[in-house]
C-alpha cells in the first residue's frame, strides 16, 4: 500500500489526495479495485487534457504533481476557457512568462466555472497542496463537455443550476493553444484568444531571451571565475549520481521532458545538491534549445525551471561574493598588521646604529674610568702607608715610654723583694722548727701505726687462713654438691623416663578402663534389666503381713498367733471356735513378727525402689484396721530416730542416694505426693491446711 500513486479517485468518483482515507485499516480487494479505478480515471483525464492541448504529451500514468506542473502555466485552462467562452482571451499570456497574465487566465477559467455552476477550485489549490478540487473540477468538465471540448467546433448550451437564464457557450474549433501543431486556430472568432500572433510570440521570446542572455553572461562570468570553478568542482564531487543523471542526460531536450521530470528537477533539495556546473549546463541547454526552436518560445514549466536554476546560481554567487568580501577584509587587516610591524622593525633598525656609537663611547669611558680608579687606588695606597708609618712611629715612642716605666717598676720591685726576703728568712726558720716538731710527732705516730698495722696484718692473716680453709671446705662441699646434683639429674632423667613409661602404661590402662566403663554401663543396663525381671518374677503384687507387738498396758492379753512360717505361712487360732475352725492358716509373701524391726520390713521393699529409678511404677500401701500399726510401718513413730524410720523415709532416702550415685550419667527429678484414703475420701497429706484440703 505504500507504493500507491499520489492522486486517487474514491469509490464515489472523487479525487483524493495522498493523505486520503484510503490509508485506513481495512485493506481488501475492493481497495485494490478502487486504486485501479482511480488510476484509470486519472489516465482518462490526462488523455482528455492531451486531446485539448496535444503539446502537453502528458503520460497516462502521470501523478497529481505531474498534472499540476502541466496546469500551472495556465495554457490548458486558457485553452479550455477559450473553447467554452466566446469572449476573446489574451492567450499570449500562456507563454509570456508573465504572472499577471497567467493569473488572469486562471481567474477567467474559474469565473467560467462559476458561471456554468460547475465545481471550481481556489488559485492556491493549483499552486500547492491537494489537487483534489482541481481534478474534480476538470473531471466534471470532462464528463459534461467531454468530446465537445476536445473535438469539433461546437456550441455548448448549458444552463446554470437554479437559473432560468440560458447562456450560450461556444467551443472553439480545433483549439491548440501551443500552436505548434500547425493549427492557426479560429482566426475570425478566437484567433487572438487562443493563439498568439507570430509577432507577439517572437516579441515575448526575444524579451525572455534578452533577460536570459543577460543572466547567462553573468553566469558565464561566474563560471569562469576561479572561486566558482572551485566551488563547482567541490559540489560535483559531493553530488549524488541520480541528480547528475537528471541534469546531464536530458541536456538539450528540456521542452520534451515530461512534467514529472521537471517537477523532480524543481525540488529544492535536488537544486541544492546539484553542482553549479550542472545548473549552468541546464541554463545553457534551455537557452540553446530556445535559440534552435523556430518560434523561440520556451514552455512555461521550462521557464519556471530556468528561473529556479538561475535563482539557485544567484544564491551561490552571492554566498561566494560574501565569502570573498570577508576574505578580502581579512587580508586587508593582515596587510595593515604586517605594515605596522615593518614600520616598527625599520624604527628599530635605525636605532641600532646610534646604539653602537653609544656603546663604543661607553667602552672608552669605562676604560678611562678603570685607569682613573687604578690611579686613585695607588694614591690611596700611598696615603694609607704614610698613615701606617705615622702610627708605627707613635707606637714605637709609646713602647719606649712603657719600657722605661717597666724598668723603673722592676727596680722598685727588686728593692721591695730584697726587704721582704729579709723578713721571710726569720719566718722560715720558725716554720722549720715547727715542721721538725711535727716530723717527730709524725714519726712516732707512724711507729704506732706500724705496730697497729702489724697486729692488724696478723689478724688478717689469721682470718685469711680461716677463710681459706672455709673456702676450701666450701669448695669441697660444692664438688660434692655437683656430684650429688649430677646424680640427682640422672635420677630425675631416669624418673622422667619412668614416668613417661608409666604415663604411657597408664594411658593404656585408662583406655582399657574407659572400655571397661563402657562395658560396665552395658553390663549395668543388662543388670538392671535382669534385676527388674527378677522383681517381675517375684511378683508384681506382693502382700506382706506385719504383726505389731502388744502396746504398753496390753501385756496381760493372749496372742492369737499360733504359728509364723519362714515362707509366709501364718496360723491364727480362735479359742471361741472348736474343731477345724479353731485354727486358720494364711499365706503371704512374707510375715513379719512382732519383733521385726523397721529395717527388716523395708529390706523386702527396697529392691522395688531401684525399679522406680529404672522407669517402673511402684505402689506401696498399708492396709489394716485402726491401730494395727500402718502409720508406724510407713512413717515411723513421732520424732523418730534414723533406725525407726518407716518405709516412706527409707524409700526416699534410697532414691536420693541412688540418684546421687548415678548423677554422672543420669539426671533425676524427684517429686513427692502423699494422699490418704479414709472413709472413701482422698486427702492431700502434704497440704498446708491439713485435713481440710480434699484431693481433687
Ligand atoms: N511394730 C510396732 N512396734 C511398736 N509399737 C507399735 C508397732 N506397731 C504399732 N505400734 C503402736 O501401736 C499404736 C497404733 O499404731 P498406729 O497408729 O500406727 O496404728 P494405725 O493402724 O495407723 O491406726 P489408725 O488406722 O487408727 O491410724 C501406736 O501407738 C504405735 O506406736
Amino acid at each position: 500500500m505504500n507504493s500507491q500513486p499520489e492522486g486517487r479517485i474514491r469509490e464515489n468518483g472523487d479525487f483524493n489526495s495522498s493523505n486520503s482515507s484510503l490509508y485506513g485499516d481495512v485493506v481488501d480487494t475492493t481497495l485494490n479495485i478502487n486504486i485501479e479505478a482511480e488510476d484509470k480515471k486519472r489516465a482518462d483525464l490526462v488523455e482528455w487534457l492531451n486531446g485539448i492541448l496535444p503539446d502537453l504529451r502528458l503520460p497516462l500514468e502521470s501523478s497529481e504533481q505531474d498534472i499540476r506542473v502541466c496546469l500551472i502555466d495556465g495554457a490548458v485552462l486558457c485553452c479550455i476557457t477559450n473553447r467554452l467562452s466566446p469572449r476573446p482571451v489574451n492567450e499570449g499570456s500562456s507563454y509570456g512568462l508573465s504572472s499577471e497574465v497567467y493569473m488572469d487566465n486562471v481567474k477567467r477559467f474559474l469565473a467560467a466555472m462559476d458561471e456554468l455552476g460547475l465545481p471550481k477550485f481556489e488559485l492556491s489549490d493549483l499552486e500547492q497542496g491537494s489537487m483534489t478540487k482541481v481534478l474534480e473540477c476538470l473531471w466534471t468538465l470532462k464528463q459534461q463537455f467531454g468530446s465537445s471540448l476536445g473535438g469539433d467546433n461546437n456550441l455548448v448550451s448549458i444552463s446554470k443550476p437554479g437559473s432560468q437564464q440560458r447562456k450560450k457557450w461556444r467551443v472553439s474549433e480545433n483549439e491548440h493553444l501551443e500552436g505548434n501543431t500547425g493549427s492557426q486556430g479560429d482566426a475570425t472568432s478566437s484567433g487572438q484568444h487562443t493563439t498568439l500572433s507570430v509577432e507577439e510570440r517572437q516579441k515575448n521570446l526575444s524579451d525572455y531571451q534578452s533577460k536570459k542572455n543577460s543572466s547567462d553572461s553573468k553566469f558565464q562570468h561566474v563560471l569562469h571565475s576561479p572561486v566558482m570553478s572551485e566551488s563547482s568542482a567541490a559540489l560535483i564531487h559531493h553530488v549524488g549520481h541520480k541528480f547528475h543523471e537528471v541534469f546531464q542526460l536530458k541536456q538539450g531536450c528540456y521542452a520534451d521532458l515530461p512534467p514529472a521530470k521537471i517537477s523532480e528537477m524543481l525540488k529544492s533539495t535536488s537544486l541544492d545538491n546539484a553542482p553549479t556546473q550542472s545548473l549552468l549546463s541546464v541554463v545553457n541547454g534551455i537557452l540553446d534549445e530556445s535559440i534552435e526552436r523556430k518560434n523561440g518560445e520556451i514552455p512555461h514549466r521550462v521557464a519556471c525551471l530556468l528561473r529556479k536554476v538561475v535563482q539557485e546560481i544567484e544564491r551561490r554567487i552571492s554566498t561566494q561574493a560574501e565569502h570573498l568580501r570577508t576574505q578580502n577584509n581579512l587580508y586587508k587587516a593582515r596587510e595593515e598588521k604586517y605594515k605596522s610591524r615593518i614600520r616598527v622593525l625599520e624604527t628599530l633598525a635605525a636605532g641600532t646604529n646610534e646604539k653602537t656609537k653609544i656603546v663604543n663611547e661607553l667602552q672608552q669611558t669605562k676604560t678611562e674610568k678603570t685607569k682613573m680608579e687604578e690611579r686613585m687606588k695607588h694614591e690611596q695606597d700611598v696615603l694609607r702607608l704614610m698613615k701606617e708609618k705615622d702610627l708605627t712611629d707613635s707606637e714605637i715612642s709609646s713602647l719606649k715610654q712603657e719600657l722605661v716605666m717597666a724598668k723603673r717598676t722592676y727596680e722598685e720591685r727588686c728593692l721591695q723583694l730584697e726587704s721582704e726576703a729579709k723578713g721571710t728568712k726569720h719566718d722560715l726558720e720558725e716554720r722549720l722548727k715547727e715542721l721538725e716538731f711535727l716530723l717527730k710527732t709524725s714519726q712516732e705516730e707512724v711507729k704506732e701505726f706500724e705496730a697497729f698495722s702489724s697486729s692488724k696484718a696478723e689478724n688478717w692473716k689469721k682470718k685469711e687462713c680461716s677463710y681459706l680453709s672455709f673456702i676450701k671446705s666450701q669448695f669441697e662441699s660444692l664438688q660434692e654438691l655437683r656430684v650429688a646434683s649430677e646424680s640427682i639429674k640422672q635420677e630425675v632423667m631416669s624418673t622422667q623416663q619412668t614416668y613417661l613409661e608409666e604415663f604411657s602404661h597408664l594411658g593404656k590402662k585408662l583406655k582399657g578402663l574407659a572400655d571397661t566403663v563402657e562395658n560396665y554401663h552395658v553390663v549395668l543396663a543388662e543388670n538392671r534389666r535382669l534385676y527388674n525381671e527378677v522383681q517381675d518374677l517375684k511378683g508384681n503384687i506382693r502382700v506382706y503381713c506385719r504383726i505389731r507387738p502388744f502396746l504398753p498396758g496390753q501385756n496381760g492379753k493372749q496372742t492369737t498367733i499360733e504359728y509364723i512360717g519362714d515362707n509366709g505361712e501364718l496360723a491364727v487360732v480362735n479359742p471361741s471356735k472348736q474343731g477345724k475352725d479353731s485354727c486358720r492358716m494364711f499365706k503371704f509373701n512374707k510375715v513379719f513378727g512382732p519383733t521385726a524391726t523397721q529395717a527388716e520390713v523395708f529390706l523386702d521393699t527396697q529392691p522395688l525402689i531401684r525399679s522406680i529409678l529404672d522407669g517402673y511404677n511402684v505402689c506401696i500401701f498399708a492396709y489394716g484396721q485402726t491401730g494395727s500399726g500402718k502409720t508406724y510401718t510407713m512413717t515411723g513413730p513421732d520424732a523418730a530416730r534414723k533406725e525407726d524410720w518407716g518405709v516412706n523415709y527409707r524409700a526416699l532416702n534410697d532414691l536420693f542416694e541412688i540418684s546421687q550415685s548415678r548423677k554422672s550419667s543420669v539426671s533425676y527429678e524427684v517429686g513427692v505426693q502423699m494422699v490418704e484414703i479414709y472413709n472413701e475420701q482422698v486427702r492431700d497429706l502434704l497440704s498446708s491446711d491439713g485435713s481440710q484440703k480434699r484431693y481433687p
